[in-house]
């Protein structure tokens, strides 16, 4: 098998509920998913399914109830505090919608950070910084402070910061919600091409359906569980917020 084809992210059973009104009300029910290196999954849902709630299971942020999940073959549920921490600085990059840039640093500083955070040698971050921010078209906004850039650009810095360090499985939420659909799809394009570039998944939870038109694969939300879908336009009622 080569090593475009191999399965970076593989999940099975995987349960999460929270107490409502002295209940357990089920979220994810014995969901499954696997991702192969490189591969971009855009995943979708009505308002309330569930998909923050598995984003925070699979970026080790919360715990899930019962099921399996390994990342490169590390088994993430058996990791105490110490081994999700690492886990989150060295194998995963977040993006966020509103881009979560420090605005006291510099476009290159802030991408520093992801470099730093992965523990990667800090001599070689400021060359890495600037590699990446040029090849998502930021070369001449490099010393730039956030509120000096665009909301586009703001988050092509973010993508940067999150990629740099070549994370195994880049978690996006929502990553376009606040940019306008050209500048958007420009993002998401820019996205794909720099996760595939570094061989990471990519997985982008979001509501807006054209995303699935960008990606390898779409997966809606439902039901506690992921149904693959075979073109975003066939189930519009599935991305009704
Ligand atoms: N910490 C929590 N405590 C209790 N209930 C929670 C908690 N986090 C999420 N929930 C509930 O779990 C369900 C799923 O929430 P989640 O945020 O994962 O949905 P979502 O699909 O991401 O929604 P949206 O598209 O609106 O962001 C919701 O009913 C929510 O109220």
């Amino acid at each position: 098998m080569s090593k475009q084809e191999q399965v970076v992210v593989a999940v099975s059973g995987l349960t999460k509920g929270y107490s409502q009104g002295g209940a357990n009300v089920a979220v994810l029910n014995g969901l499954k998913m696997s991702i192969r290196r490189g591969e971009s999954v855009a995943i979708l849902g009505v308002s309330g399914t569930g998909k923050s709630t598995l984003l925070n299971i699979l970026g080790g942020i919360d715990p899930a109830d019962s099921g399996q999940m390994s990342v490169e073959g590390q088994d993430i549920v058996k990791l105490d505090a110490e081994g999700l921490a690492r886990y989150r600085r060295e194998k995963v990059g977040f993006i966020f919608q509103f881009y979560n840039l420090i605005p006291t640093l510099t476009a290159v500083e802030n991408v520093m950070t992801g470099w730093e955070a992965a523990g990667k040698p800090s001599n070689l971050g400021d060359k890495a910084a600037r590699d990446i921010l040029a090849s998502l078209g930021l070369r001449d906004k490099l010393d730039r402070f956030p509120e000096q850039l665009s909301g586009g650009e703001q988050q092509r810095v973010a993508i940067a910061r999150a990629l740099v360090k070549r994370p195994a499985i880049v978690l996006a939420d929502e990553p376009t919600g606040n940019l306008d659909p050209k500048t958007a799809a420009a993002t998401t394009e820019l996205l794909l091409e720099q996760a595939r570039q570094f061989a990471s998944a990519l997985i982008i939870v979001t509501h807006n359906p054209s995303i699935g038109q960008h990606t390898d694969r779409t997966l809606v939300l439902r039901n506690g569980v992921l149904e693959e879908q075979q073109h975003a336009a066939s189930a519009p009622e599935a991305y009704a917020a």
